[in-house]
Formats: structure tokens, sequence, C-alpha cells
């Protein structure tokens, strides 16, 4: 058996031709979502996945500005510049790549940006209105797994999802949607006993540890659904997943590739919360 292929990148385009109706609606009222992402340093990876996304705002009709700001700024210098975007009423979104230096307290940046504005859904009332079942900005990467799930109508509930990774941005939010969702949820980490024998368990396999070529064929019971979330860049500049995707492949039903799996749905997601962040400012809805 070969799995199918969930080609990520496909289903942001159409997802994005979509989201380019719903814009135009909206300017017609007057309205152009607003994001604005911010970076600090200048890590190369870093900076070309922001300029992605300033990109794929603009193809759509979303205004994105992309404020570069030197390693050494400081704290205060960022908490400020937040606090300012807050008050500004053209600004629905505020994103602040991560990671940031050694000298920022992340979760203090975090904590900054307005809840209304949070479109990476990484804010403290966020999750916890993700955890109460609420409407809430949802984490982009989550987000977009979820819906390749719903794409391809893959059952969720009463499934047994395993996530190996307990990231901030990845890992928990995922486990704990999939939960909302129904199914029964397995967190897996570096320190879990027989990784191997749990991960085999899996009918949902999600990877996201940032290491590559982890999982093979061997991880992966007949049938599974195997969601590779790993962007590792190898010495040769391939970009690949945490899932060796030849091996997997004989075993899984549904597979994602790295590139042009949840990479593109992250960013399309991204799209779809500030999309709903300029609605929520302006309380409007579209035909869509
Ligand atoms: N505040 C914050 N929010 C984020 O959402 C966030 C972040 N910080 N820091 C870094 C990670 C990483 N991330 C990616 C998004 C899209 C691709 C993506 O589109 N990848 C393409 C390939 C792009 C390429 O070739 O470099 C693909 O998988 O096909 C990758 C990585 C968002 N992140």
């Amino acid at each position: 058996m070969s799995a199918e292929i969930i080609n990520g990148r496909e289903l942001a385009d159409e997802l994005r031709e979509r989201m380019k109706e719903d814009v135009e609606q909206l300017s017609e009222q007057g309205i152009v979502p607003n994001l604005t992402v911010i970076i600090v340093g200048e890590d190369p990876a870093s900076l070309s996945y922001v300029r992605g996304k300033k990109r794929a705002s603009h193809k759509i009709g979303i205004h994105s500005d992309l404020i570069e700001l030197p390693e050494t700024t400081s704290h205060q210098e960022l908490l400020h510049l937040i606090q300012q975007l807050n008050s500004n009423d053209e600004v629905h979104g505020i994103l602040v790549q991560l990671p940031l230096p050694a000298h920022i307290n992340e979760d203090e940046v975090i904590e900054t940006i307005s809840p209304d504005k949070d479109v990476d859904g990484f804010h403290p009332i966020s999750i916890g209105r993700m955890m109460a079942q609420k409407d809430t900005f949802l984490p982009c990467t989550p987000l977009g797994i979820l819906t390749m799930l719903d794409e391809k109508n893959i059952d969720i509930e009463g499934k047994h999802a395993v996530v190996l990774g307990r990231s901030r941005i990845v890992g928990k939010p995922i486990g704990q949607m999939l939960l909302n969702r129904n199914a029964t949820v397995t967190y897996c980490h570096s320190r879990t006993k027989d990784l191997a024998d749990v991960l085999r368990q899996a009918d949902i396999l999600i990877v996201a540890i940032g290491k590559p070529a982890f999982i093979t064929g061997e991880h992966v019971k007949k049938g599974a659904v195997v969601i590779d979330v790993g962007i590792n860049r190898l010495e040769d500049g391939t970009l690949t997943g945490d899932v060796d995707f030849e091996s997997a492949s004989e075993q899984a039903a549904y597979i994602t590739p790295v590139p042009k799996g949840v990479g593109p749905m992250t960013i399309t997601m991204l799209l779809q919360n500030t999309i709903k962040a300029a609605k929520l400012k302006n309380q409007v809805t579209t035909r869509s």
C-alpha cells in the first residue's frame, strides 16, 4: 500500500482563492485587513518566513507591514512598539516572529499583544479560550492540520491521536484541539518510555520535534494518518520533515509531505485569522 499524499500547497492555494473574495467584500466596505509582523534580528530562515508571510498577504489583498528590528532592540522597546500597535485602529493582527533573542522575555512579549489582535493564538487568553472551547484565534499550524484532516474527510472522533512534541506553538495546542474534536490523545516527548510502542498505536500521528527522519515506517501503524510538522534545513540546503517519507508512506493511508505540506497551511491560517480579526473589529460578516 502507498499512502495518499495530502498536498498542503494545493489546498492552501484553493483556500486563499476563496479568502481573496472575502477580502474583496471587506474592502468594498472600506475595510482592508492589516497584518503587522515584527522580526527582531537577522536570522536568515526567520527573515525568509516573514517575507513569505508578507507576499502571501499581499496576494489576497491583505495589507501587511513588516517591521524589522535590530538584534540589539531592548525588551522595553519591543513592548512599547506592541502597545502602539495595540492602540492603532488600522492594525488588525500582530505577529511577533519567534524565537526572539535571548535577552527578550518571550512570554511577556506574547502577553503584551492585545488578545483581539493575537492572530498567532499564543496569548494565554487565547489558549484559555481554546481549552474552554470558546470562539477564539486558534494557533495557525494546528488549525492548518485540522483543516487538512477535514478536507480529506478523515474522522477524528474516537480515534487515537498521538502527538510527538509538546511545544507551545504546535504540540500542546494540536493535542488540545484534537481532544476538543473527541479524539483520544496521547502526548509523547523526549522522556516518554517505550516510545516506539506508543507511536505504533496511533490512528493519527502528529510529529513535531524537529529531528530529520526521526519517524520511519516501523513506527507507523498500517492505515494511519501521518502529519509531518518538521521543518529541517539540511546542510545541502534541502528542506525535510521529521518523517522518513518513503518508509512511512508504505504503511500510512494518508501522509503530508515536507515541503508542500503543513507549512503552506500555517501561513494560510494566519491570513484567515487576520481576516477574522478585521471582521471582529468592524463587527461585519461576509457572504462566505
Ligand atoms: N510567531 C510565530 N508564528 C509562526 O507561525 C512561526 C514563528 N513565529 N516562527 C517560526 C515558525 C515556522 N513557521 C513556518 C511557516 C510556514 C512555512 C512554510 O510555508 N514552509 C514551506 C517551505 C518554505 C521554504 O522553502 O522555506 C513548506 O513547508 O512547503 C514554514 C515554517 C511559522 N512559524
